[in-house]
């Protein structure tokens, strides 16, 4: 389903001219640097379309790849994507296996496309949770190409937030004990100090190769995080769209930026303040 022809298909022709375009007026605000999406109503779709729900999975993907491109011309340097939730385990097999094949044809296409784009590929999760194929694959792409520089992006797979900090505390902890520092301590003044400090945890993130989101987006209209990046939303727009995710389309990412810009002077303002 996914293959090369359609990214080809994408970047070129008129649609992808008058893209960059409306993308040159949009670059006259500030541009978010991180994009982070998650990409709710793939089955409402397939509903509505009266297709099965693995094809409406099918169409997401295909929308996520649209996206990443948008970006690429509009100058977003990070994309990140909820692509399956640990808690997703819990679903039908059926589904499970579907998102499961659709990482392994997108870890195929991103080779093909990485070396094009000089795209680094990161995927943030519990890996060891994949089979065994899917982590050597995923594994294989973000070594190849960990030392691209001009786009990021990040597939958040078997992710959930919590998990992220859980992994980042133990992390950690192990670091300092490995030093013979200890977690817990006493400065000069003989006063209790806290030994792991935030930067500690934050070094250990799955997320820590990408700043944090300017944008978050949530289609289907839901309000969630659904423990994605809460540690990392802190100081971002929040933008929820009723539109299902694979009809997620550039005017949507236009008006969520020209949004964000509206935003900007605050959501900067409050960041400084951090
Ligand atoms: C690169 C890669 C692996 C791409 C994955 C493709 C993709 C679109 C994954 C979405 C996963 C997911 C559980 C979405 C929730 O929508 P839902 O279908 O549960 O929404 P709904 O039931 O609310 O309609």
């Amino acid at each position: 389903m996914l293959r090369e022809d359609i990214i080809i298909d994408i970047f070129s022709g008129w649609r992808s001219f008058l893209r960059k375009c409306l993308f040159r007026v949009l670059r006259v605000g500030p541009i978010p640097s991180h994009i982070a999406v998650i990409m709710d109503g793939n089955r409402r779709y397939a509903k509505k379309k009266k297709i099965d729900d693995m094809t409406g999975y099918d169409a997401g993907a295909l929308a996520l790849l649209h996206l990443i491109i948008y970006c690429m011309e509009l100058g977003v340097k990070y994309v990140t994507a909820y692509a399956f939730s640990i808690d997703n385990f819990r679903r039908h097999p059926e589904e499970v296996q579907k998102i499961m094949d659709l990482t392994m044809e997108s870890v195929m296409l991103l080779t093909w496309m990485s070396k094009l784009r000089l795209v680094r590929v990161h995927f943030a999760g519990n890996l060891q949770l994949l089979s065994a194929d899917i982590q050597d694959a995923a594994k294989r792409l973000m070594e190849s190409t960990a030392g691209y520089k001009n786009f990021v992006l990040t597939i958040c797979i078997c992710y959930t937030c919590s998990d992220e900090i859980l992994h980042a505390v133990e992390e950690s902890c192990k670091e300092k004990w490995d030093d013979g520092i200890g977690i817990m301590g006493y400065d000069e003044a003989n006063d209790y100090e806290r030994l792991i400090k935030v930067v500690d945890i934050e070094k250990h993130m799955y997320m820590a190769i990408a700043p944090d989101p300017d944008i978050l987006i949530r289609t289907g209209g839901e309000y969630r995080l659904s423990n994605f990046l809460v540690w990392q939303s802190s100081c971002c727009h929040l933008s929820s769209l009723g539109t299902v995710w694979p009809e997620f389309g550039v005017f949507h990412l236009v008006w969520v930026v020209l949004d964000f810009q509206q935003n900007y002077r605050y959501v900067a303002k409050k960041k400084l303040q951090l």
